[in-house]
């Protein structure tokens, strides 16, 4: 058992906690809470927030996690208690926290001081700790308090503590002064002695026997039964007096399992005196025998310590699962689910969907990466022919009115110039496929162009200057190009409509899911008025 290392609490700032209570209200609905949403709780902008969990994180203070949807951080249990101990001291009850005393299966105990240096002693709940592979199994689970479940039972079992500490030391029952509550962490007074599973000697066994029994029956008559009452609970002062403490499963002597949690009270007694001091009564107390003169049961009821609360922390101590409680949440607020299996069923099923949707994202994005670069393709091409079809339907307009045949007879007439064939102007365009050439190609053809060109407007100026023949109608030969202008207009359109489209639901969606998250932010802040 060591000593809880809280030099670091010296040297955080102001921000350091702002930023782990934004991480702490955030586990309330959360199982890793994203950076966005810590920094939006601790109103501090994202690169400060960043720069101090990066800070936390070094301390172990918070751990950052990579879950299946999302990264962010989550609170360790030394931020918790660093939390706790910073509130107390600012509350000037904890001055000081010293060495470890204590280690029961769901607390640290360790000895402390107030401000003034008196002893205290400082119990640290940790519910959850022997089921934690529990909750690693389920680390996925985003739902309601799942994952801050055992944020939620270790304050519970704090706030029970410390509201049956202070009624039964109203009521005069030897327990250790409660002092204060914060969070998972119980403030009492340090009670020095021994606990009596560590007492191998007792001067008068039969009078210990005798006050124990006697212990057990003034808690039925108030109301309650202690419910794990054993040598591991009790401490035996100096001058043999005893204090209780320990109560976790304090219950009702209304409750309908009482007389077997008071009789296994009798029997944890009589069999540790028997083993360790050799000594058996003939005398021991009975349930029917239990006349009622209080009612703490109801009093605590009525405490800070509701019966809501109660169910969840009794749930996950009868059931060794300390998620039991969120279970039942659950299971009320589908209805229809009944077993576990059908949880994990919409679990998967839930993960499933994600994946599809990040699926169909992507395919949406290759999509229309795919059809930006067909219209860019089909633009050039359009481009293209329409310049080329310009220019031959002039040339040919031009040939056709030439009369090749009066030109011929006419003085001075040379049709060497000519070329022999006039290639087709598609052969060059289908020519070019490739991307690499297609510059080149261009560069081609517009010289092959220019030169038909210049040697067209030769024909046409001798024949000008010759001054007659006469002008033939012919028909007009139609291009051979595969798609027409408007054709590829109207799909240009059309995709262009489609794309529209899909933008439009994207941000919608978007929009939707911002506004969502604002909603539960708020939420959270609000709800947690209560928590501390
Ligand atoms: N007020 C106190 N003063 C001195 N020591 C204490 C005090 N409270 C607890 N301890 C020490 O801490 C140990 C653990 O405390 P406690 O039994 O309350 O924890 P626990 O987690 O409830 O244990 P378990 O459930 O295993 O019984 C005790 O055995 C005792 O030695």
């Amino acid at each position: 058992m060591g000593r809880m290392n809280v030099s670091m609490m010296r040297y955080l700032e102001g921000d350091h906690f702002r930023v782990l209570i934004a991480v702490e209200m955030g586990m309330k609905n959360h199982e890793v809470v994203p950076l966005a949403l810590v920094s939006s709780i601790a109103g501090i902008h994202r690169g400060g927030v960043l720069r101090t969990l990066n800070d936390l994180c070094k301390h172990q203070l918070v751990a950052f996690e990579r879950s299946k949807k999302f990264d962010g951080y989550r609170l360790t249990i030394r931020g918790y208690d660093y939390l706790a101990l910073r509130a107390l001291c600012s509350r000037e009850v904890v001055g000081s926290v010293g060495n470890q005393i204590g280690i029961g299966k769901e607390s640290d105990v360790y000895v402390g001081g107030d401000p003034e240096l008196n002893d205290l002693c400082l119990k640290f709940h940790r519910l959850g700790r022997t089921s934690f592979r529990k909750i690693k199994e389920k680390r996925d689970y985003h739902k309601k308090r799942k994952s801050a479940s055992w944020l939620y039972l270790s304050r519970l079992a704090a706030a029970k503590e410390f509201a049956f500490l202070k009624a039964l030391q109203e009521r005069g029952f030897p327990v250790p002064k409660a002092v204060d509550v914060c969070r998972h962490l119980v403030v009492m007074q340090l009670v020095v002695g021994q606990t009596l599973c560590n007492v191998n000697h007792v001067e008068d066994p039969a009078a210990l026997y005798d006050r124990l029994m006697a212990l057990i029956v003034k808690l039925a008559r108030h109301g309650v039964i202690h419910g794990d009452f054993n040598e591991f609970n009790l401490i035996l002062l100096e001058d043999e007096r005893i204090v209780m403490i320990d109560f976790p499963q304090m219950v009702s002597i209304d409750h309908p399992n009482a007389e077997f949690y008071f009789d296994r009270d009798v029997t944890c007694v009589r069999t540790f005196f028997k083993r360790r001091f050799d000594y058996e009564s003939e005398d021991w107390p009975k349930f029917d025998e239990i006349e009622r003169k209080g009612n703490m049961d109801v009093l605590l009821e009525a405490s800070g310590f509701t019966k809501k609360m109660a169910l969840d922390l009794n749930k996950a101590y009868d059931d060794g699962n300390f998620l039991a409680h969120c279970e039942q949440e659950l299971r009320n607020e589908s209805g229809e689910k009944e077993d576990g299996e059908s949880d994990s069923d919409s679990e998967e099923e839930e993960d499933l969907e994600a994946i599809h949707e990040e699926e169909e994202e992507e395919k949406d994005h290759e999509e229309v990466k795919a059809q930006v670069q067909a219209v860019k393709q089909q633009k050039i091409v359009l481009s293209q022919s329409t310049r080329f079809n310009d220019w031959l339907s002039d040339a040919t307009n031009l040939l056709e009115n030439v009369d090749l045949k009066a030109l011929k007879t006419e003085e001075g007439y040379d049709d060497s110039d000519l070329p022999e064939k006039i290639t087709h102007p598609h052969g060059v365009v289908a020519a070019s496929d490739s991307s690499e050439n297609e510059e080149d190609e261009d560069e081609e053809e517009e010289e092959d162009h220019v030169a038909v060109e210049e040697q067209v407007a030769k024909v046409v100026k001798k024949k000008r200057q010759a001054g007659g023949g006469g002008v033939g109608a012919r028909s007009v030969a139609s291009s051979a190009a595969t798609f027409t202008a408007e054709e590829i207009k109207r799909k240009l359109a059309l995709d262009r409509k489609r794309n529209k489209e899909k933008i439009r639901l994207k941000v919608k969606g978007k929009q939707s899911a911002v506004s969502r998250n604002r909603k539960d932010n708020k939420n959270v802040i609000s709800e947690y008025a209560g928590w501390i």
